[in-house]
């Protein structure tokens, strides 16, 4: 029996604007399956403009700011936890550059290309980093034992070098 491959977690939403269209949510979760993402925690809510602020403070000031918090409370959308062994750089890969119209120049066949609209709007967010990921992890689904979820990798990786 092969070993099973050490996985990584990352954190995924699903903007408004995608949300509200049940048809691309489908098909989103298409490409989640396709591309070997396991769905390990998935809600859908709906955010506070102080929630908004909060998520998204390390851009307090820029020009877009106002405009990224009114779009993120303009509707419900999903937030999900994916694992992969590379989940945070695969899912990055997959969603594509920040800039839906750059992305379609550039990056054709990623999911802000596919679906996302314009620089503010553009449909997709994940995680940029492992910190990041724990911390928005920890953000959205406090809930969730990833103190547990941790130390059952590194048993794992443990009982692999024996
Ligand atoms: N550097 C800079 N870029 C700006 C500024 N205002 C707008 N932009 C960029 O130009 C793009 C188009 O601006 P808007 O027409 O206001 O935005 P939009 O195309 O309606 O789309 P949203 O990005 O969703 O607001 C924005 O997405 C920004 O990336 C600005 O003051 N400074
Ligand atoms: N130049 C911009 N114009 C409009 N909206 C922007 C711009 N840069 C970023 N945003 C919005 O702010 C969000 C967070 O920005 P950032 O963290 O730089 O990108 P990413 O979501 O790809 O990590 C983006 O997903 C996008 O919705
Ligand atoms: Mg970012």
């Amino acid at each position: 029996m092969p070993p099973r491959p050490l996985t990584q977690l990352t954190l995924a939403l699903l903007k408004p604007d995608l949300t509200a269209n049940s048809i691309k949510v489908n098909k989103v979760f298409s490409h989640i399956q396709q591309n070997d993402f396991n769905i390990v925690a998935h809600k859908t809510l709906l955010w506070s403009k102080s929630d908004a602020e909060a998520f998204y403070g390390e851009h307090r000031g820029k020009f877009f700011f106002e405009r990224l918090c009114g779009y993120m409370t303009s509707g419900h959308f999903h937030a999900l936890i994916l694992e992969k062994p590379d989940a945070i750089l695969g899912w990055r890969a997959l969603i594509g550059p920040t800039h839906p119209p750059r992305a379609r120049i550039n990056a054709p066949d990623t999911l802000r290309s596919l679906y996302g609209m314009t620089d503010t709007r553009n449909s997709f967010h994940g995680s940029d980093a492992v910190d990041t990921a724990t911390k928005e992890i920890r953000f959205f689904f406090p809930e969730f034992d990833l103190e547990k979820w941790q130390k059952d990798q590194k048993d794992q990786k443990d009982q692999q070098k024996q």
